[in-house]
């Protein structure tokens, strides 16, 4: 075991806790502890020179101090030096420091400079120690800490680190030149202990050359693991598909009553060519809303059911799932193809027949929620698993996910093709970085005939405005959406608030025909609900964000979202493109209250800007950042802690080329470099 992955054992336990708590246990993890901020010790400065808000080092002479207890008790005191005079002052100070203060005494004082010239400057609960003692010749480090833990343990924790820790470079020479980083030892030490004269705001900005240098490293570390996940994946064995003849396929086409896109053609292209492949496909297929995806998963299916193989498409909801079965049935019962459904709430008579038949293989096409991945459904023959909305799945499920459907054949496994979509169009600074594992194919082109949706921005005093809107659209025989708020600390509460909003609206519309959609009511009753929607037996669908994705009914052409300030950006935008879906003119009304939070507002104002899926996507990452974006905090997915993927976009260029040179040129700089900077993180990245 090289000393870096020994854990420490002469500290306390209980300060082993704290820094466990800070994510630091082995020695190069404090090696990568990397200061917030800087304090310069370096020099003693003086009063006649000093401004307000600057930290300062004193050193003088104490010519007063006393204890007074008006308005409260408080420990002041005057110093001076040879140019000038200043105050000092405590709330909570201990004897030692009175003693220290006593007249004529000569101490060092450090702290941030409060008042003005002109009453007198003033420093507030000032560090104090002895006068005359040598000077740091670095800048002191200001360490990321939490509670109960002081500066000076988490400096000598890491300085002990350093010292016990070689810092290797992991680069050959060649690569460091090419790309003109400095040394890897030298960047470390020189972010905690700059030498005097270094910006402290180069430092903090991480613009500083040493920066460069630990970003490219971790930007690297990451394109390289998720380049080796890929590699493992091409190992591994699937079913190469026989495109030709191709007869289902083209039957699917015929049935349609629209012609594909061009963009739909392309990526139908891609996934063809993935399929005839030996190693299992991992595309990653994204599209705006409304833009065509369900047709593209049709298409890969019907290839691979035409193959012999199994299909299965799982989404995270049952209304994103039924919309789908729905959809498949239309599409694929009258080519003949088995079509069956299992989701968790059928009851266990018909749970037990959809088990059997995806057992025995006579469900060919199969479409469900998570309960495709329970243990105890075994496929006959599956040749291709399609995930919609893959990230809105937990890791376990993930994990499930991707043993499901392994199975055996002449002695390898072999696993089933996968096919991932998403409707929330993904940045390409993220596509780069965090995905960089996967092939991802995007639909940029809407089906022809659509109008962009219109976004209106209404105070909810305007409430009876709008009541007229609806009556008018429903007039025109075209349908309605209402969004209820979103209620996020109790799901009781948003119930009701959804049940209070349709009694509401019943009583305020009764010559409209509407219904409810939440959450809690049972399968057959949401199915019901949304097949009155879908057949225009209603006019006003009332709901909760239960239908966010999936949901497309083309003749709806009003949205309404009730205090759309509570909702996020992605959200937003997937609720607003359940209208537009069709050739007539759209409105998306949001509802907001006052007042408004910075962040809302924002976020309504780039709603009102754009319905391009690509810049909300882009606003929404700067918003929330990449974790909350992907959904990957809970898997763990080790996250970037020091490069950010859109201000340090050249450094991701840089890292990408260097991956490739490295795995092509240099096999033992990749491992160290792995070993160093992913360390037990390897099982996070995606399979
Ligand atoms: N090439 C096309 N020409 C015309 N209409 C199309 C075309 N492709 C798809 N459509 C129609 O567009 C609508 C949206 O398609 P689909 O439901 O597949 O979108 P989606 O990408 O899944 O969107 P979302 O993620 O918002 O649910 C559907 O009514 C579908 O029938």
């Amino acid at each position: 075991m090289s000393a870096s992955v020994v854990p420490q054992s002469s500290r306390s336990g209980l300060l082993d806790k704290k820094f466990k708590s800070l994510g630091l246990e082995y020695d190069f993890d404090f090696v990568l502890h990397l200061p917030l901020r800087y304090e310069d010790e370096t020099a003693i400065h003086k009063i006649s020179q000093i401004y307000p808000g600057q930290s300062v080092q004193l050193e003088g002479v104490v010519t007063h101090s006393e204890v007074v207890f008006k308005p409260r008790k408080q420990l002041l005191a005057t110093f001076k030096d040879d140019t000038g005079q200043i105050s000092l002052r405590w709330i909570h100070f201990y004897p030692s420091q009175q003693k220290m203060l006593e007249k004529g005494g000569l101490v060092r004082i450090r702290g941030e400079v409060r008042g003005s010239s002109m009453w007198g400057f003033e420093l507030i609960h000032p560090k104090m120690s002895k006068a005359g003692e040598a000077l740091p010749k670095t800048l002191t480090p200001v360490y990321p800490t939490t509670e109960g833990l002081a500066q000076p343990s988490i400096r000598k924790a890491v300085l002990e680190a350093l010292s016990r820790t070689v810092l290797a470079d992991t680069l050959p020479e060649a690569i460091q030149q090419k790309y003109l980083l400095p040394n890897f030892a030298q960047s470390i030490q020189a972010l905690h202990h700059p030498a005097v004269g270094t910006d402290p705001d180069e430092l903090t900005q991480k613009l500083h050359p040493a920066w460069l240098r630990i970003k490219f490293d971790e930007l690297l570390a990451q394109q390289l693991a998720l380049a080796a996940a890929r590699a493992a994946r091409q190992q591994k064995k699937s079913f190469p598909m026989q495109i030709q003849p191709g007869e289902l396929a083209a039957g699917l086409l015929k049935g349609l009553e629209f012609s594909l896109t061009a963009a739909q053609q392309k990526v139908i292209a891609e996934i063809n060519h993935d399929l005839q492949r030996e190693y299992p496909m991992h595309r990653l297929l994204q599209g705006d809303v409304g833009s065509g995806k369900t047709i593209v998963a049709g298409m890969a299916a019907a290839t691979v059911l035409e193959n012999g193989f199994q299909v299965a498409i799982m989404a995270p909801t049952e209304i994103l799932a039924e919309q789908h079965f729905i959809k498949m049935k239309k599409w694929f019962e009258p080519l003949g193809i088995e079509v069956a459904w299992l989701s968790g709430s059928l009851r266990t008579k018909a749970k037990q027949e959809a088990t059997n038949a995806i057992a025995s293989g006579q469900a060919q096409l199969i479409i469900g929620t998570q309960a495709l991945i329970q243990k105890n459904i075994n496929f006959h023959r599956l040749g291709l698993m399609i995930v919609d909305e893959q990230h809105r799945f937990g890791v376990g499920q993930r994990l499930s996910l991707s043993r499901k459907g392994e199975h055996l054949l002449q002695n390898q496994y072999m696993v089933p093709h996968q096919l991932n979509m998403s409707a929330t169009p993904i940045p390409r600074s993220l596509a780069m970085t965090f995905l960089a594992d996967l092939e991802v194919s995007v639909i940029d082109e809407l089906p022809p005939g659509r109008t962009p949706v219109v976004t209106k921005l209404f105070s909810d005093n305007r409430r009876d405005e709008l009541l007229e809107h609806v009556r008018q659209e429903v007039k025109n025989g075209r349908q309605v959406y209402w969004v209820c708020p979103l209620v996020e600390e109790s799901e009781a509460l948003q119930l009701q608030t959804a049940v209070d909003t349709h009694a509401r609206l019943q009583e305020e519309l009764d010559d409209v025909r509407s219904g409810l959609l939440h959450g809690r009511l049972n399968t057959q009753e949401k199915a019901n609900v949304m097949a009155a929607f879908v057949q225009h037996e209603l006019d006003l669908l009332v709901a909760t964000t239960v239908i966010e994705v999936g949901v497309d009914v083309p003749n709806a052409s009003l949205m309404i979202i009730e205090h759309a300030e509570r909702f996020g950006l992605a959200q937003l935008h997937q609720l607003r493109g359940r209208v537009g879906r069709g050739q007539v003119n759209s409105v998306c009304v949001l509802l907001y209250q006052q007042p408004l939070s910075k962040v809302a507002s924002q976020r309504l104002k780039a709603m009102y800007e754009t319905t391009d899926g690509f810049e909300i996507a882009r606003r929404d990452l700067e918003q929330r950042g990449p974790g909350e974006f992907l959904g990957v905090r809970q898997s763990g997915l080790a996250l970037l802690r020091f490069a950010d993927i859109e201000a340090d976009y050249q450094i991701v260029e840089q890292a990408r080329e260097a991956a490739k040179e490295l795995r092509e040129n240099y096999p033992e700089a990749v491992e160290k470099h792995l070993h160093r900077w992913m360390r037990g993180k390897e099982d996070y990245i995606r399979t």
